[in-house]
């Protein structure tokens, strides 16, 4: 199976839940792998993901895609002089994807971040034809910025599979916010604490999927 990682916004923990994702697959006895195929800033996410991958390929098939400045792609990639291809992306991802049982996908900020002047990652994902998975940090306004990136997924007919809420102890998600979102969207959702605090445990409906897919 194959999903992608999206979030509403850069720094809720994509990361954090991709890399516990994979490390679990693979405890769980799936060839399972991470990817990032864009990053900016550096490329600490995706040495997290190599790591849970257990390095199972190089970190350039891994992460091709990368540039130094901590912006979105598009402004980071032309400050280099460079252009992202959305079909250069798109390749190297199902060149991945076809070597792999499990995958885990992360994309970079939130769902709209422009990979260059044209295209946008929703994009991208539109051309790979893979469910997401929403990350949604739980701090005040998560509401507002989880119905715009569920409203905007749908709109562009792509499939969701389910929604984190990250770190949610931080806030208290109370059980109205959940009522509100499953009755406005219909879609499975599932807590996610921190981790230095409780174990991951892989949402129910992640776990039904990766089975059914074998
Ligand atoms: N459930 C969690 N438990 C503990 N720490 C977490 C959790 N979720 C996120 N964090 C921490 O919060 C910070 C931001 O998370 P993360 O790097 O995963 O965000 P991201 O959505 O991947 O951001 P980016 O857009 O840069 O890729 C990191 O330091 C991460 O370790
Ligand atoms: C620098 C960040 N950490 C992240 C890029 C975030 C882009 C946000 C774009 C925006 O919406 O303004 N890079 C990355 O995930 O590789
Ligand atoms: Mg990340």
């Amino acid at each position: 199976m194959t999903v992608f990682i999206t979030g509403t916004d850069t720094g809720v923990g994509k990361t954090a839940f991709s890399y516990e994702l994979v490390k679990y697959w693979r405890t769980k006895g799936y060839d399972a792998i991470g990817l990032k195929p864009i990053s900016t800033g550096g490329r600490e996410d995706a040495i997290k993901l190599w790591e849970a991958s257990d390095r199972r390929t190089s970190l350039d098939n891994l992460n091709p895609f990368y540039f130094p400045e901590p912006m979105a792609p598009a402004i980071a990639a032309e400050l280099e002089g460079k252009f992202i291809h959305l079909m250069d992306v798109q390749k190297a991802i199902v060149h991945m994807v076809g070597s792999f049982s499990h995958v885990a996908i992360e994309g970079i900020g939130g769902w709209l971040t422009p990979l260059s002047r044209k295209w946008l990652l929703r994009d991208l994902v539109q051309i790979l034809h893979c469910p997401v998975v929403i990350v949604a940090h739980t701090r005040l306004g998560y509401l507002n910025h989880t119905f715009l990136t569920i409203e905007n997924i749908l709109a562009a007919d792509i499939s969701i599979k389910g929604l984190i809420l990250n770190q949610y102890a931080s806030l208290g998600v109370v059980p109205m916010a959940i009522e509100l979102i499953e009755t406005r969207y219909n879609i499975p959702i599932a807590l996610i604490d921190d981790f230095g605090k409780s174990p991951f445990r892989c949402p129910q409906w992640l776990e039904d999927a990766a089975s059914n897919s074998l």
